[in-house]
């Protein structure tokens, strides 16, 4: 059997980390060589040789981590959000400096997610209008989730693909916010509730006719499969892989 693939994992004391760290320690292929948390230092990923690290920490903290881990060629798998143009931008040039490194950004890594985004891209252009729903716990940092807000941003492309533009919103009264966030011409709508863990609804109307696209990760596992995934496919894939579904349907 091969040496076994040596993981980090940072946030490994929240929600998602603390899943992560024991699904890596779980894995045959894998051991877990450090698990750090807030306040521990960034130093010990070298001095464990960790050679991925798994990012699942808060959009605070993301963008130094990254750098750190990019800088000493790291590899990394992010599923922390907080992704915006320019941050993609800034992290594809510690890339270039680092040719070798990979880096997956992961919005959702669990398939149901993954193939809720693909089947909305799918539908996009056979509806006039769309909007997104997304619930979750009522401790998340972010609103839209990135799962929604890459969601919206996927419509938005299919429907400019297909030579379609965002309906106008005939709202002429009503309260700031009554209409979601506007991403990219596509209402998302951000709902947080404690018993709730990550869902998403995906609506899609036209003419005497509306489609649902409903997922539910109803526990982190749900996660795990695409972050190992992630941690075994990013070693061979230097550069930014944007989404799972580069590792779950490569050549597609
Ligand atoms: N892509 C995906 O599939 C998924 C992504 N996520 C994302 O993962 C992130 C974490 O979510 P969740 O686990 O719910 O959040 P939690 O708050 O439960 O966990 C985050 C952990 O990271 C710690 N932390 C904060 N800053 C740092 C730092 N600089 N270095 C190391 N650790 C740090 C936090 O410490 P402290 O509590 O002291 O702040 C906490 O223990 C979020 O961005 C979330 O959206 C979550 C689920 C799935
Ligand atoms: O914070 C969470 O819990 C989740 N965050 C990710 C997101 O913002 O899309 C993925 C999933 O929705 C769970």
């Amino acid at each position: 059997m091969s040496t076994p693939l040596r993981v980090a994992v940072l946030g490994a004391k929240g929600r998602i980390g603390s899943e992560a760290a024991r699904s890596v320690e779980a894995a045959a292929d894998l051991e877990l060589v450090a698990a750090l948390d807030r306040d521990d230092k960034l130093d010990a990923l070298a001095e464990a040789g960790a050679q991925v690290v798994v990012d699942l920490t808060h959009p605070d903290a993301v963008m130094g981590n990254l750098e750190h881990c990019t800088a000493h060629g790291l590899h990394t798998v992010v599923g922390t959000t907080g992704w915006t143009d320019e941050r993609l931008a800034t992290v594809r040039g510690w890339l270039a400096a680092s040719p070798s490194t990979g880096m997956l950004i992961a919005p959702n890594f669990s398939i149901g997610a993954v193939l809720t985004m693909r089947f909305a891209q799918q539908a996009a252009r056979f509806f006039e209008t769309a909007e997104v729903i997304e619930l979750h716990h009522n401790n998340k940092a972010d609103a839209p989730s990135g799962t929604a807000t890459r969601t919206a941003q996927l419509i938005a492309a299919a429907r400019t693909g297909a030579g379609l533009t965002a309906p106008a919103d005939p709202t002429t009264h009503g309260l700031p916010g009554a209409r979601g966030a506007d991403v990219d011409g596509v209402p998302v709508h951000s709902v947080r509730l404690r018993g709730l863990l990550a869902h998403q609804e995906v609506l899609f109307g036209d003419t005497g006719e509306t489609l649902t696209i409903r997922h539910d990760s109803l526990h982190h596992s749900s996660f795990m499969p695409g972050i190992l995934l992630g941690v075994r496919s990013v070693v061979d894939t230097p550069g930014l892989t944007f989404g799972l579904e580069h590792f779950l349907f490569p050549g597609e």
